[in-house]
């Protein structure tokens, strides 16, 4: 008699299973944010602490055959100082899980310091403790505490029907370098050297994050790590509405048309299903749009605040494309156990 598979989850799946089943145990004290959003936020003796966790394995988020052990440090801390940039969270302290196969060589595990530190200091962080084991793959899992004192956290749920939805900068350019690299062309062409350092050394938007939330003038905030698609159709569901992208609006990542055309590859699906951009990705008032262009610009200056759509009333994240066709597009971008997960 042949049995029915059991069923498969994605990560989607996961993640609602873990935001269901943590709420099932009740309200508890001093958690004023919980799963579901860039980072927890817990009330402690009149703070309020930011913490968020992101891990990243050898072959599934990086590989050594490109990736200089300095550059692995880095990225793990980049991905995690931009969940506390997305809580407009400043980054205070910092713990390292890490996971070695046998045999390290002390390039290696300096190599892997001096990215994570040389990118904490940058941003005041400091790295007080953390746990290291032998494993079947090189593993890094970062813990960061970041204080909210520059507003109240930007949470993902408080958007609004009609908001303009916005994004930080240039998408897709992680996604461009990670293609040439996999393709093993060579780093340093000129054409592909900013997408390249894109995605080896990305810059999370921790001064932005605090202007943003410090300016009040926000619907909802969230980091760019899965890809437009995918991370707007979260915010959308954390908030109840939908929304309407426009493909004229995607500010694609320089070079990056002529690096899929070198690849075989499509910037735009680069830009809505690519990830790892961590740009932030924030909704306000239509009319507020300007000034906070402005806040952004005498914040960080390589940011930009570009409108790429708007919510509305409905579900789904729709793409309006350049020849006037709606598709939905929603919670396309990069899934562990989905596509290019397994
Ligand atoms: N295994 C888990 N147990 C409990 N909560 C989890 C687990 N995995 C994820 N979460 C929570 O689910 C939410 C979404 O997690 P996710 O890792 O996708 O965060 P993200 O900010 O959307 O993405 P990224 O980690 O790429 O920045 C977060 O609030 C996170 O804390
Ligand atoms: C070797 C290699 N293959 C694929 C990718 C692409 N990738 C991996 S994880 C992820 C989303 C964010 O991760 P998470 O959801 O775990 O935070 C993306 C876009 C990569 N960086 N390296
Ligand atoms: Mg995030």
């Amino acid at each position: 008699m042949s049995q029915t598979p059991p069923a498969r989850l994605c990560e989607e799946d996961i993640l609602r299973l873990a935001a269901e089943l943590t709420a099932g145990a009740g309200p508890a004290d001093g958690v004023a944010v919980g799963v579901g959003d860039d980072a927890a936020v817990l009330a402690v003796g009149g703070a309020r602490l930011a913490v968020t966790t992101d891990m990243m394995v050898e072959g599934v988020h990086f590989d050594l055959a490109y990736a200089s052990p300095r550059d692995v440090g880095w990225r793990v801390m980049a991905a995690n100082l931009s969940d506390l940039a997305a809580m407009g969270a400043t980054p205070r302290w910092g713990f390292l899980s890490l996971g070695l196969r046998p045999g390290p060589t002390p390039a290696l595990v300096e190599g892997l310091f001096d990215g994570m530190l040389e990118l904490a200091r940058t941003h005041g962080l400091r790295l007080v403790g953390g746990d290291t084991v032998r494993a079947p793959a090189l593993t890094l899992n970062l813990c960061l505490i970041g204080l909210c004192e520059s507003g109240p956290p930007t949470l993902r749920s408080t958007a609004r029907a009609g908001q303009a939805v916005c994004v930080s900068g240039p998408l897709g350019a992680s996604a461009a370098g990670l293609a040439w690299l996999s393709a093993g062309r060579d780093p340093a062409d000129a054409l592909a050297a900013p997408a390249v350092e894109a995605h080896l050394r990305p810059r999370p938007r921790l001064a932005l994050g605090r202007a943003l939330a410090a300016s009040g003038r926000l619907g909802a905030m969230m980091d760019l790590s899965d890809g437009l698609a995918s991370d707007l159709a979260r915010l959308c569901a954390a908030s109840g509405v939908g929304a309407r992208l426009e493909a004229a609006r995607l500010p694609l990542a320089g070079g990056a048309a002529e690096l899929a055309t070198l690849v075989g590859a499509d910037a735009v699906d680069w830009a809505l299903r690519g990830g790892e951009d961590f740009e932030l990705l924030f909704t306000c008032q239509q009319t507020d749009v300007a000034e906070l262009a402005r806040l952004a610009a005498q914040a960080d200056p390589g940011a930009a605040v570009v409108k790429v759509g708007a919510l509305t009333k409905g579900r789904g994240v729709w793409l309006l494309g350049l020849d006037g066709s709606r598709t939905e597009v929603g919670l396309q971008g990069f899934d562990h156990f989905r596509g290019d997960g397994q």
